[in-house]
Protein backbone atom coordinates (compact mmCIF):
# COMPACT_ATOMS: atom_id res chain seq x y z
CA UNK A 1 0.00 0.00 0.00
CA UNK A 2 1.30 3.27 -0.42
CA UNK A 3 2.67 5.86 2.44
CA UNK A 4 2.68 9.53 3.19
CA UNK A 5 3.65 10.69 6.64
CA UNK A 6 4.69 14.30 7.35
CA UNK A 7 5.86 14.99 11.00
CA UNK A 8 7.06 18.36 12.98
CA UNK A 9 8.03 17.77 16.28
CA UNK A 10 9.64 20.87 18.14
CA UNK A 11 11.78 19.14 21.15
CA UNK A 12 13.76 17.32 18.87
CA UNK A 13 13.67 20.48 16.00
CA UNK A 14 12.71 17.24 13.50
CA UNK A 15 10.36 18.41 10.48
CA UNK A 16 10.29 15.60 8.24
CA UNK A 17 8.19 14.09 5.18
CA UNK A 18 8.04 11.21 3.28
CA UNK A 19 6.03 8.78 1.02
CA UNK A 20 5.95 5.46 -0.28
CA UNK A 21 4.37 4.38 -3.93
CA UNK A 22 2.67 1.14 -3.55
CA UNK A 23 5.87 -1.84 -3.11
CA UNK A 24 8.18 0.48 -3.55
CA UNK A 25 11.19 0.41 -0.72
CA UNK A 26 12.72 4.14 0.45
CA UNK A 27 15.66 3.87 1.91
CA UNK A 28 16.72 6.83 4.60
CA UNK A 29 20.01 7.92 4.96
CA UNK A 30 21.63 10.84 7.21
CA UNK A 31 24.31 11.25 9.65
CA UNK A 32 23.82 10.23 13.52
CA UNK A 33 20.86 12.85 14.90
CA UNK A 34 19.34 13.49 11.48
CA UNK A 35 15.97 12.28 13.07
CA UNK A 36 15.90 8.76 11.04
CA UNK A 37 14.95 6.93 13.85
CA UNK A 38 12.67 9.89 14.89
CA UNK A 39 10.68 9.42 11.17
CA UNK A 40 10.09 5.59 11.69
CA UNK A 41 8.92 5.86 15.90
CA UNK A 42 6.16 8.42 14.83
CA UNK A 43 5.71 6.28 11.67
CA UNK A 44 5.01 3.22 14.14
CA UNK A 45 2.83 5.19 16.29
CA UNK A 46 5.74 4.79 19.65
CA UNK A 47 6.13 8.66 19.43
CA UNK A 48 3.86 11.48 18.90
CA UNK A 49 4.75 14.27 16.98
CA UNK A 50 3.37 17.95 18.05
CA UNK A 51 1.85 18.08 14.94
CA UNK A 52 1.72 15.92 11.13
CA UNK A 53 -0.61 13.53 9.46
CA UNK A 54 0.04 9.89 7.93
CA UNK A 55 -1.84 7.64 5.92
CA UNK A 56 -1.56 3.89 4.96
CA UNK A 57 -3.30 3.60 1.79
CA UNK A 58 -6.41 4.94 2.44
CA UNK A 59 -6.34 4.61 6.08
CA UNK A 60 -5.58 7.92 8.20
CA UNK A 61 -2.97 6.83 10.83
CA UNK A 62 -2.86 9.99 12.74
CA UNK A 63 -3.57 13.45 11.82
CA UNK A 64 -2.57 15.84 14.43
CA UNK A 65 -2.87 18.99 11.93
CA UNK A 66 0.07 21.06 10.98
CA UNK A 67 1.04 23.39 8.61
CA UNK A 68 -0.60 23.22 5.15
CA UNK A 69 -3.03 20.69 6.64
CA UNK A 70 -6.82 20.53 5.93
CA UNK A 71 -7.81 20.14 9.61
CA UNK A 72 -11.58 19.03 9.37
CA UNK A 73 -11.19 15.00 8.27
CA UNK A 74 -10.09 12.69 11.33
CA UNK A 75 -8.68 15.95 13.41
CA UNK A 76 -6.61 14.62 16.77
CA UNK A 77 -6.94 11.24 15.53
CA UNK A 78 -4.08 8.76 16.61
CA UNK A 79 -3.92 5.39 16.06
CA UNK A 80 -2.00 3.14 18.20
CA UNK A 81 0.91 1.17 16.86
CA UNK A 82 -1.12 -2.64 16.59
CA UNK A 83 -3.50 -1.05 14.84
CA UNK A 84 -1.43 0.38 11.94
CA UNK A 85 -0.91 -2.75 10.29
CA UNK A 86 3.04 -1.59 10.43
CA UNK A 87 5.42 -3.90 11.23
CA UNK A 88 8.95 -2.46 13.11
CA UNK A 89 12.04 -4.41 12.67
CA UNK A 90 14.52 -3.28 15.14
CA UNK A 91 18.36 -3.29 14.90
CA UNK A 92 18.30 -6.28 17.75
CA UNK A 93 16.12 -9.24 16.89
CA UNK A 94 13.87 -8.44 20.05
CA UNK A 95 12.91 -12.31 20.14
CA UNK A 96 10.58 -13.66 23.06
CA UNK A 97 13.52 -15.79 24.57
CA UNK A 98 10.92 -18.43 26.28
CA UNK A 99 9.69 -19.28 22.77
CA UNK A 100 11.01 -21.50 20.34
CA UNK A 101 11.68 -19.85 16.99
CA UNK A 102 8.47 -21.55 15.60
CA UNK A 103 6.54 -20.29 18.36
CA UNK A 104 8.26 -16.74 17.95
CA UNK A 105 6.79 -16.61 14.48
CA UNK A 106 3.29 -18.27 15.38
CA UNK A 107 2.83 -15.61 18.31
CA UNK A 108 1.16 -12.58 16.37
CA UNK A 109 -1.12 -15.49 14.38
CA UNK A 110 -1.68 -17.21 17.88
CA UNK A 111 -2.82 -13.46 19.60
CA UNK A 112 -5.02 -12.88 16.87
CA UNK A 113 -7.07 -16.10 17.85
CA UNK A 114 -6.09 -19.03 14.94
CA UNK A 115 -5.42 -22.25 16.30
CA UNK A 116 -2.08 -23.24 16.88
CA UNK A 117 -2.05 -26.12 14.19
CA UNK A 118 -3.30 -22.70 11.68
CA UNK A 119 -0.45 -20.38 13.44
CA UNK A 120 2.14 -23.31 13.09
CA UNK A 121 1.43 -24.00 9.22
CA UNK A 122 1.46 -20.34 8.77
CA UNK A 123 4.71 -19.47 10.39
CA UNK A 124 6.62 -21.82 9.14
CA UNK A 125 5.81 -20.85 5.48
CA UNK A 126 7.46 -17.55 6.56
CA UNK A 127 10.41 -19.72 8.08
CA UNK A 128 10.99 -21.04 4.46
CA UNK A 129 10.80 -17.19 3.23
CA UNK A 130 13.81 -16.62 5.00
CA UNK A 131 15.79 -19.85 4.54
CA UNK A 132 15.23 -20.84 8.50
CA UNK A 133 12.75 -24.07 8.68
CA UNK A 134 15.98 -25.99 10.02
CA UNK A 135 15.96 -23.32 13.17
CA UNK A 136 12.12 -23.91 14.10
CA UNK A 137 12.68 -25.64 17.59
CA UNK A 138 15.64 -23.42 18.74
CA UNK A 139 15.63 -21.14 21.24
CA UNK A 140 16.49 -17.38 20.65
CA UNK A 141 19.84 -18.09 22.90
CA UNK A 142 20.83 -20.43 20.69
CA UNK A 143 20.58 -18.44 17.29
CA UNK A 144 23.56 -16.62 15.98
CA UNK A 145 22.94 -12.57 15.40
CA UNK A 146 22.33 -13.16 11.35
CA UNK A 147 20.42 -16.22 12.47
CA UNK A 148 17.82 -13.86 14.99
CA UNK A 149 17.62 -11.55 12.75
CA UNK A 150 15.98 -13.70 9.87
CA UNK A 151 13.75 -14.80 12.45
CA UNK A 152 12.84 -11.58 13.32
CA UNK A 153 12.03 -10.73 9.77
CA UNK A 154 9.92 -13.90 9.53
CA UNK A 155 7.75 -12.76 12.55
CA UNK A 156 7.09 -9.47 11.19
CA UNK A 157 6.16 -10.50 7.75
CA UNK A 158 3.71 -13.06 9.29
CA UNK A 159 1.87 -10.13 10.62
CA UNK A 160 1.20 -9.31 7.03
CA UNK A 161 1.58 -5.83 7.59
CA UNK A 162 1.32 -3.19 4.81
CA UNK A 163 4.22 -1.45 5.59
CA UNK A 164 7.52 -2.98 6.94
CA UNK A 165 10.16 -0.59 8.52
CA UNK A 166 13.34 -1.38 9.26
CA UNK A 167 15.85 0.86 11.42
CA UNK A 168 19.41 -0.60 10.12
CA UNK A 169 18.67 -4.13 10.11
CA UNK A 170 22.13 -4.92 9.31
CA UNK A 171 23.86 -2.77 12.16
CA UNK A 172 24.25 -5.12 14.65
CA UNK A 173 25.73 -7.85 12.63
CA UNK A 174 29.09 -9.74 11.74
CA UNK A 175 29.94 -8.32 8.62
CA UNK A 176 30.56 -12.13 6.91
CA UNK A 177 26.49 -12.73 7.12
CA UNK A 178 25.43 -9.38 6.24
CA UNK A 179 25.73 -10.54 2.53
CA UNK A 180 23.30 -13.35 2.80
CA UNK A 181 20.80 -11.43 5.01
CA UNK A 182 20.71 -8.57 2.19
CA UNK A 183 19.97 -11.17 -0.52
CA UNK A 184 17.16 -12.54 1.47
CA UNK A 185 15.91 -8.94 2.41
CA UNK A 186 16.13 -8.37 -1.38
CA UNK A 187 13.84 -11.19 -1.87
CA UNK A 188 11.26 -10.16 1.18
CA UNK A 189 11.41 -6.08 0.18
CA UNK A 190 10.91 -6.93 -3.87
CA UNK A 191 7.09 -5.17 -4.37
CA UNK A 192 6.53 -4.98 -0.81
CA UNK A 193 6.25 -1.04 0.40
CA UNK A 194 8.96 -0.83 3.28
CA UNK A 195 11.38 1.94 4.48
CA UNK A 196 14.37 1.10 5.59
CA UNK A 197 16.52 3.03 7.64
CA UNK A 198 20.98 2.19 6.97
CA UNK A 199 24.19 4.27 7.40
CA UNK A 200 25.18 1.57 4.47
CA UNK A 201 24.99 2.80 0.72
CA UNK A 202 25.14 -0.88 -0.45
CA UNK A 203 21.89 -1.43 1.52
CA UNK A 204 19.99 1.44 -0.62
CA UNK A 205 21.89 0.67 -3.71
CA UNK A 206 20.37 -3.02 -3.40
CA UNK A 207 17.31 -2.64 -1.40
CA UNK A 208 15.73 0.82 -2.39
CA UNK A 209 13.99 2.04 -5.38
CA UNK A 210 14.04 5.78 -3.88
CA UNK A 211 15.87 6.80 -0.86
CA UNK A 212 15.39 10.45 1.09
CA UNK A 213 18.07 11.67 2.81
CA UNK A 214 18.08 13.39 6.24
CA UNK A 215 19.98 16.03 7.44
CA UNK A 216 19.43 18.13 11.03
CA UNK A 217 15.97 16.90 11.14
CA UNK A 218 14.80 17.78 7.64
CA UNK A 219 14.82 16.06 4.54
CA UNK A 220 18.02 17.62 2.17
CA UNK A 221 17.53 15.68 -0.73
CA UNK A 222 15.26 12.29 -1.83
CA UNK A 223 14.68 10.70 -5.58
CA UNK A 224 15.63 7.72 -7.46
CA UNK A 225 18.55 5.44 -5.63
CA UNK A 226 21.53 6.18 -8.06
CA UNK A 227 20.53 9.43 -9.15
CA UNK A 228 20.67 10.53 -5.72
CA UNK A 229 24.33 8.96 -4.91
CA UNK A 230 25.94 10.07 -7.76
CA UNK A 231 24.62 12.89 -8.24
CA UNK A 232 24.29 14.10 -5.00
CA UNK A 233 23.60 17.50 -3.39
CA UNK A 234 25.00 17.54 0.05
CA UNK A 235 28.17 16.46 1.26
CA UNK A 236 26.63 14.40 3.42
CA UNK A 237 25.42 12.03 0.46
CA UNK A 238 28.92 12.52 -1.88
CA UNK A 239 30.08 11.28 1.33
CA UNK A 240 28.51 7.84 1.50
CA UNK A 241 29.54 7.39 -2.19
CA UNK A 242 32.91 8.10 -2.13
CA UNK A 243 32.77 10.77 -5.06
CA UNK A 244 33.60 14.33 -4.50
CA UNK A 245 31.21 16.98 -4.73
CA UNK A 246 32.18 20.37 -6.26
CA UNK A 247 29.42 23.18 -5.80
CA UNK A 248 28.91 26.81 -7.27
CA UNK A 249 26.68 28.46 -9.51
CA UNK A 250 26.16 27.52 -13.68
CA UNK A 251 27.84 30.14 -16.21
CA UNK A 252 28.23 29.73 -20.09
CA UNK A 253 28.14 25.72 -19.72
CA UNK A 254 30.73 25.50 -16.89
CA UNK A 255 30.30 25.77 -12.56
CA UNK A 256 32.01 28.64 -11.34
CA UNK A 257 33.01 28.13 -7.62
CA UNK A 258 32.35 30.84 -4.79
CA UNK A 259 36.42 31.52 -4.64
CA UNK A 260 35.88 31.79 -8.69
CA UNK A 261 37.35 29.05 -9.73
CA UNK A 262 35.96 27.62 -13.13
CA UNK A 263 34.97 23.79 -13.60
CA UNK A 264 34.33 22.37 -16.57
CA UNK A 265 31.68 19.27 -16.80
CA UNK A 266 29.10 17.28 -18.58
CA UNK A 267 26.00 19.06 -17.71
CA UNK A 268 23.47 15.81 -17.24
CA UNK A 269 20.06 18.57 -18.90
CA UNK A 270 20.69 22.49 -19.46
CA UNK A 271 20.68 24.99 -16.91
CA UNK A 272 19.83 28.61 -16.41
CA UNK A 273 22.68 30.68 -16.02
CA UNK A 274 23.21 31.96 -12.21
CA UNK A 275 21.62 28.76 -10.84
CA UNK A 276 22.67 26.52 -8.28
CA UNK A 277 24.99 23.61 -9.69
CA UNK A 278 26.69 20.77 -8.38
CA UNK A 279 30.10 18.92 -10.05
CA UNK A 280 30.93 15.49 -9.43
CA UNK A 281 33.34 13.51 -10.03
CA UNK A 282 35.45 10.25 -8.86
CA UNK A 283 38.59 10.26 -6.94
CA UNK A 284 40.06 7.80 -8.85
CA UNK A 285 39.19 10.39 -12.22
CA UNK A 286 41.39 13.11 -10.11
CA UNK A 287 45.45 13.70 -10.94
CA UNK A 288 47.68 15.20 -8.08
CA UNK A 289 50.45 17.63 -9.30
CA UNK A 290 52.77 19.86 -7.43
CA UNK A 291 53.11 22.62 -10.16
CA UNK A 292 49.73 24.26 -11.98
CA UNK A 293 48.45 22.19 -14.80
CA UNK A 294 46.90 22.73 -17.94
CA UNK A 295 44.13 21.26 -17.34
CA UNK A 296 40.65 23.10 -17.62
CA UNK A 297 39.52 21.86 -14.88
CA UNK A 298 41.96 22.81 -11.51
CA UNK A 299 41.62 23.15 -8.04
CA UNK A 300 44.36 24.00 -5.58
CA UNK A 301 44.09 22.43 -2.22
CA UNK A 302 46.60 22.08 1.00
CA UNK A 303 46.75 18.06 1.90
CA UNK A 304 45.15 16.97 5.10
CA UNK A 305 45.20 13.40 4.46
CA UNK A 306 47.34 10.69 3.04
CA UNK A 307 45.96 7.53 3.52
CA UNK A 308 47.22 3.97 1.94
CA UNK A 309 44.00 1.60 0.60
CA UNK A 310 45.22 -0.86 -0.43
CA UNK A 311 46.63 -0.84 -4.34
CA UNK A 312 45.38 3.12 -4.42
CA UNK A 313 46.64 5.83 -2.18
CA UNK A 314 44.05 8.35 -0.94
CA UNK A 315 45.33 12.39 -0.75
CA UNK A 316 42.82 14.37 0.51
CA UNK A 317 42.31 18.58 0.52
CA UNK A 318 39.31 18.98 2.38
CA UNK A 319 36.49 17.82 0.78
CA UNK A 320 38.35 17.20 -1.95
CA UNK A 321 39.73 13.70 -2.73
CA UNK A 322 42.38 11.81 -5.81
CA UNK A 323 43.12 8.28 -5.13
CA UNK A 324 46.63 7.81 -6.52
CA UNK A 325 48.53 4.62 -7.37
CA UNK A 326 51.49 4.44 -4.57
CA UNK A 327 54.41 4.87 -7.18
CA UNK A 328 52.76 8.54 -7.72
CA UNK A 329 52.07 8.98 -4.79
CA UNK A 330 55.68 8.34 -3.91
CA UNK A 331 56.82 10.66 -6.26
CA UNK A 332 54.92 13.60 -5.14
CA UNK A 333 56.20 12.87 -1.71
CA UNK A 334 53.22 14.61 -0.16
CA UNK A 335 52.47 15.16 3.25
CA UNK A 336 49.54 17.09 5.20
CA UNK A 337 50.26 20.84 4.68
CA UNK A 338 51.62 20.79 1.32
CA UNK A 339 50.32 22.64 -1.23
CA UNK A 340 48.92 20.87 -4.56
CA UNK A 341 46.52 21.38 -7.40
CA UNK A 342 43.86 18.51 -8.03
CA UNK A 343 42.54 18.50 -12.05
CA UNK A 344 40.62 16.17 -13.92
CA UNK A 345 39.06 16.09 -17.76
CA UNK A 346 35.76 17.70 -17.89
CA UNK A 347 34.32 13.97 -19.71
CA UNK A 348 34.93 12.58 -16.15
CA UNK A 349 33.21 15.22 -14.35
CA UNK A 350 29.32 15.02 -14.12
CA UNK A 351 27.23 18.66 -13.83
CA UNK A 352 23.99 19.01 -12.47
CA UNK A 353 21.71 21.53 -11.16
CA UNK A 354 21.16 21.78 -7.37
N1 LIG B 1 14.47 10.32 23.42
C1 LIG B 1 14.77 11.53 22.97
N2 LIG B 1 14.42 12.65 23.60
C2 LIG B 1 14.71 13.85 23.10
N3 LIG B 1 15.39 14.07 21.96
C3 LIG B 1 15.78 12.98 21.28
C4 LIG B 1 15.50 11.66 21.74
N4 LIG B 1 16.01 10.79 20.82
C5 LIG B 1 16.57 11.55 19.86
N5 LIG B 1 16.45 12.86 20.12
C6 LIG B 1 16.93 13.99 19.30
O1 LIG B 1 16.16 14.01 18.11
C7 LIG B 1 16.98 14.30 16.98
C8 LIG B 1 16.87 13.17 15.97
O2 LIG B 1 17.43 11.99 16.53
P1 LIG B 1 17.24 10.54 15.90
O3 LIG B 1 17.58 9.53 16.95
O4 LIG B 1 15.91 10.44 15.26
O5 LIG B 1 18.36 10.56 14.78
P2 LIG B 1 18.93 9.35 13.91
O6 LIG B 1 19.09 9.91 12.54
O7 LIG B 1 18.09 8.16 14.06
O8 LIG B 1 20.35 9.13 14.56
P3 LIG B 1 21.28 7.78 14.65
O9 LIG B 1 21.84 7.56 13.28
O10 LIG B 1 22.32 8.20 15.62
O11 LIG B 1 20.41 6.67 15.13
C9 LIG B 1 18.39 14.50 17.54
O12 LIG B 1 18.57 15.88 17.70
C10 LIG B 1 18.36 13.79 18.86
O13 LIG B 1 19.26 14.38 19.76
Amino acid sequence: MSFELEAHLAERDVSVAIEVAEGETVAVLGPNGSGKSTMLAVAAGLLRPDSGWARLGDRVLFDLGGPGRDHDRGRGRWLPPHARGIALLAQEALLFPHLSVLDNVAFGSRSRGRSRSESAAHARVWLEQVDAVELAGRRPAELSGGQAQRIAVARALAADPALLLLDEPMAALDVSVAPALRRMLRGVLAGRSAVIVTHDVLDAFTLADRVVVLDAGRVVDSGPTAAVLERPRTPFAAGLTGVNLITGTARGGRVLTADGRRVDARFTEPVTDGTAAGVSVRPAAVAVTLEEPPASCRLPGRVTDVEPRGDTVRVRAGTLAADLSPRAAAELDLAPGATVWFSFAADDATAYPL
